[in-house]
């Protein structure tokens, strides 16, 4: 079955990166249409996927669920990947040799593209939008959960292209649950690349079996550090936008790493406020006695991915015990400072080896949506040949282009 897929979407994907840039937007556009008219659609298949998932804990269901505002801040992102400059054909670079021959490097699609995914159904709006833009066919296997929903968007997506005058091919999706498919993707001869997003699980099942090239969009593992010289309301601000605004994404805080200097002042402000927002605190010995409420954290919570309203509290010596702590537990997604001290705050960005470095803002700003991109296929935490949220130009590669007139080799 996917052999066949494979081939139908490398059909497909041949005609559509000749298109003009025009015509691949006009499909977005239509895009944009079809999900307005569908909204019920979609919209009662989403019910339909929660209903059958009752046992998902809230975040995950959260997670799940589209909403009329939902689906309208998907379709801006659209817009906005509407708007952005069409990457294919950019020149990277020119050189002419001394012989006269033209030599310069462009962007073009990467080809077929698999991508497997959690039960957000929206990664099939953003993610997809972001793929076509750039040329690329998509074979798409969401989290079973979330099936119902993301066949209603591929009917809309395969619909806006065939109104284009291309193949529905170009977007497929496959329906059978089965992990089966997983492990056949892994090894699909001929896919230029494959993208999982998801646990450890997964992530580690595909590093470590995929025969097709691979691009790691790994678990977020994130921390923010309150430096010894600090404005306290913002670092409360901070944490709290971090760990509350959504508990179960990639860039969401696990971990405070707290200066010992300042730990007196800001934990228990901290606690407090955390508190409100029903979080429950994991602290270590230091902590502890300054977080009414805390349960001792043990090693494992500073490993802990929780993706929940849990967050482990460490007091730390120093910037460099912070940043120790960081390279032991981080996952190299995103990291925080927040500091007033200059000197601090550079050396935390220039130590810290992740995706995204931050001096004074939340870890939640690692999305493509939010960087401007429109969406994101992914987050990458590897360094090759993507790194953080993954939006146009991480979904191409390039190819180098000679012009001459008669030169040959001597
Ligand atoms: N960096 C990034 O861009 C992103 C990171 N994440 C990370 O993903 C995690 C949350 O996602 P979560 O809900 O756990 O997603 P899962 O890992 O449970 O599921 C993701 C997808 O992988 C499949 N899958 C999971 N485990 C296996 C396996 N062992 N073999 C084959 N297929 C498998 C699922 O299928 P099935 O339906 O069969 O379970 C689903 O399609 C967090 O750690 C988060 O940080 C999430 C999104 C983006
Ligand atoms: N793009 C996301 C982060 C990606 C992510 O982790 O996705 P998910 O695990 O499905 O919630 C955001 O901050 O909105």
């Amino acid at each position: 079955m996917l052999e066949a897929m494979l081939k139908n979407a490398q059909a497909a994907q041949k005609e559509w990166a000749l298109s003009h840039t025009q015509v691949r937007n006009d499909a977005l556009e239509q895009m944009i249409h079809l999900v307005r008219r569908d909204q019920d659609k979609i919209l009662s298949a989403n019910r339909r996927d929660l209903d059958a998932a009752s046992e998902l804990p809230k975040a995950l269901a959260n997670r799940l669920a589209l909403s009329p505002e939902g689906l309208s801040k998907l379709l801006q992102g659209l817009k906005v990947v509407i708007d952005q400059p069409d990457p294919l054909g950019t020149g990277m670079g020119q050189r002419t040799l001394p012989n006269g021959l033209s030599i310069e490097a462009i962007r073009v699609p990467l080809g077929t593209i698999g991508l497997i995914f959690e039960s957000r159904p929206g990664v099939a709006i953003e993610a997809v939008a972001l793929a076509l833009k750039a040329g690329n066919a998509m074979i798409l296997r969401s989290g079973h959960e979330a099936k119902g929903t993301v066949a209603a968007i591929v009917a809309c997506w395969q619909e806006a292209l065939t109104k284009t005058g291309f193949r529905a091919d170009l977007v497929q999706q496959i329906l059978d649950p089965d992990r089966k498919y997983v492990d056949a993707l892994l090894h699909l001869r001929g896919l230029d690349l494959l993208i999982p997003r998801g646990g450890p699980a997964l992530i580690q099942k595909v590093v470590a079996e995929a025969t097709v090239p691979v691009i790691e969009t790994g678990v977020g593992n994130c921390h923010v550090y309150v430096d010894r010289q600090a404005d306290l309301d913002m670092a409360v601000n901070i944490v709290i936008n971090a760990k509350v605004s959504n508990p179960a994404v990639c860039n969401a805080a696990e971990t405070v790493l707290v200066h010992q200097d300042i730990a007196e002042q800001l934990l228990p402000e901290l606690a407090k406020a955390l508190s409100a927002q029903g979080v429950q605190l994991h602290a270590d010995s230091r902590a502890l006695s300054l977080v009414p409420g805390a349960v001792l954290a043990t090693n494992e919570d500073f490993a802990k991915e929780y993706l929940s309203l849990d967050l482990a509290v460490r007091v730390v010596a120093n910037i460099d015990e912070a940043i120790a702590h960081i390279e032991q537990y981080g996952t190299k997604h995103s990291e925080t400072i927040v500091t007033n001290d200059y000197s601090q705050g550079e050396r935390f960005l220039k130590m810290v080896d992740a995706a995204a470095v931050y001096i004074n803002a939340s870890t939640r700003f690692t999305d493509g949506y939010q960087f401007g991109f429109g969406g994101e296929v992914g987050i990458s935490t590897q360094k090759l040949h993507a790194r953080g949220p993954m939006g146009l130009e991480a979904l191409t590669t390039w190819k180098w282009v000679g012009r001459g007139h008669g030169q040959i080799r001597s």
